[in-house]
């Protein structure tokens, strides 16, 4: 099974979890993509989503699916997203599409979050993907060095502007021992918004899409 079937799997499993006139919290990225264009098959059936990029919004506004803000409807019952890397522990490395600080806050004002993977993404310890890290431009060499006595190699992800008018480092072999306190740790750093660790409040519910199925992982 390719990877893109697997990831139509869970896509297809995450709109199990949904109910009848919720507001929905929807992620971003190739994943998320497929969540959307289920969900248009049901839209009658919510009452609309809360966008965590500019990308999702649109793609969600398309299906003609109502988007609403954060601000104007509070805390959401679920959030589906994917991710770059997932633990058994549900501990996530997301932002490979620079949107993590608004998955991040989306997912904070979510009671649940399914967390959506074809099981390619399935590591034992995260950080073989780069840890993402949104940055405010004038302090990216800061945080870089920053980075560097934390024992990572920053990159600059070239040409990449955020949503939120930020820059994105890619912060390459890291050592993360513990998910947790190397989000805190980060996130620490003066002129970094966020990063993209999220195991202070890591997945709920992983749906891991593979050749036998989709395999469900809770916290
Ligand atoms: O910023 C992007 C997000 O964190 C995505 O959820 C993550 O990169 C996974 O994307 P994809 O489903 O395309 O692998």
């Amino acid at each position: 099974m390719s990877p893109e079937q697997a990831k139509q799997l869970v896509a297809e499993a995450a709109i199990a979890y949904l109910e009848w006139d919720w507001v929905v919290g929807v992620g971003t990225g190739s994943t998320a993509n497929l969540f959307i264009d289920e969900l248009a098959k049901i839209k009658r059936n919510i009452e609309g989503t809360v966008a965590s990029s500019e990308a999702s919004a649109e793609r969600l506004r398309s299906h003609g699916i109502k988007v609403y803000e954060l601000n104007d409807v509070g805390d959401l019952p679920i959030y589906v997203d994917g991710a770059d890397e997932a633990t058994k522990h549900l501990d996530l490395i997301k932002g490979g599409g620079a949107a993590l600080t608004r998955e991040k806050i989306v997912a904070a004002a979510s009671e649940k979050f399914i967390c959506i993977v074809d099981d390619s993404k399935l590591v034992d310890r995260l950080g073989a993907f780069p840890l993402p890290v949104e940055v405010i431009p004038m302090a990216k060499s800061y945080v870089a060095r920053q980075l560097v006595k934390l024992g990572g190699n920053p990159v600059l992800r070239e040409g990449v502007v955020t949503d939120n008018g930020n820059l994105i480092i890619d912060v390459h072999h890291l050592q993360i021992d513990n998910p947790a306190e190397v989000e805190r740790t980060i996130n620490q750093i003066a002129g970094v918004v966020t990063n993209g660790l999220f195991a202070q409040r890591g997945a709920d519910v992983l749906l891991l899409g593979g050749s036998n199925g989709v395999r469900t992982l809770t916290a």
